[in-house]
């Protein structure tokens, strides 16, 4: 049975006189993978930061498994949402490991003192840490590189690591925002793989990219925002076969169109990925 482990109820977000995010209703289940697409500027990351407490929404609830979240990031990691960024964030002079066993402080219950004196208890955590760690960077396939420092990974285990960061805080929920930007495609396919043995291991899955094949493929289920409103939501079929999608991303205008006109023209090149991946054609993937 699903039930919701996610739900956003009628979020907006103002910045001064900008709408960046009008009344947005979002919902994302257990043993779901949803994703979250428009136009540059539509309000997807800021929605995304909503969710997580970096910003108090101007209006609107956000809760996690029925519980209304507090708009605090380390509350809200300590619920069980685990984000990343795009931009990678990252430890650079610390080792994976290391930068694993940061992502579990919100699950360690050892207090202050315990860690200064290094007393019995504090070490049978943080064993515990360490081989949960170590557990997870098999998982993401880095377990032979735990002790190289985080600079020196290439761009893709990079990317890898910092999911599995997030994941060392035991989520419910994990929010990938565009995590494939910058990839090849080949580490593309991998970050692909990796998101479907997340949510089999019971984590649900909410992303933003641009990718629109990555999507595509990826998604149970996809939202698309439009400056800052939900225009459409549906399977990957439904919303690909949506010319209101299309004419968004092309910055046409449509009936009810809450202002694409005057969409970026950049976002075109996306538009030519939502009408060239529907099934059956070949176009490659899109950046
Ligand atoms: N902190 C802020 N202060 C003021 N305006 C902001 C702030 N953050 C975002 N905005 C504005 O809100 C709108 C939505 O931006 P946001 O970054 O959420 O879009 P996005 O869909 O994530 O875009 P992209 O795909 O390019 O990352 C934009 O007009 C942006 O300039």
């Amino acid at each position: 049975m699903t039930t919701p482990v996610l739900e956003a109820r009628d979020v907006t977000m103002r910045f001064g006189g900008l709408t960046a995010v009008r009344s947005v209703d979002f919902t994302v289940n257990s043993g779901e993978i949803v994703g979250l697409i428009g136009p540059n500027g539509a309000g997807k990351t800021t929605f995304f930061n909503c969710l997580t407490g970096l910003y108090v929404p101007t209006e609107g609830t956000v809760s996690y498994k029925g519980t209304v979240l507090p708009p605090k990031p380390h509350l809200v990691t300590k619920a069980g949402i685990a984000r990343t960024f795009q931009n990678i964030r990252l430890f650079a002079n610390m080792t994976v490991l290391e930068n694993v066993l940061v992502g579990r402080h919100t699950r360690t219950k050892e207090g202050l003192w315990s860690a200064l004196l290094r007393g019995p208890g504090f070490k049978k955590a943080e064993r515990a840490s360490e081989e949960r760690a170590m557990e997870l960077l098999e998982f993401i396939g880095l377990a032979h590189k735990r002790d190289h420092l985080a600079r020196n990974l290439p761009y893709g285990e990079q990317r890898k690591l910092e999911i599995a960061r997030a994941l060392a805080s035991e989520p419910g929920l994990l929010l990938l925002d565009e995590p494939t930007a910058g990839m090849n495609p080949q580490e593309t396919r991998t970050t692909e793989e990796l998101v479907f043995a997340i949510r089999d291991k019971g984590v649900a899955v909410l992303v933003i990219e641009h990718d629109m094949r990555f999507i595509f493929n990826l998604c149970d289920r996809v939202a698309v925002l439009v400056q800052g409103e939900k225009l459409v939501e549906g399977t990957s079929e439904v919303v690909q076969a949506d010319e209101r999608v299309i004419a968004a991303y092309l910055g046409e205008p449509f009936e009810g169109d809450p202002g694409a006109a005057e969409a970026p023209e950049s976002a075109a090149a996306e538009a030519g990925a939502v009408a060239d991946s529907t099934p059956g054609t070949t176009k490659g993937d899109v950046q």
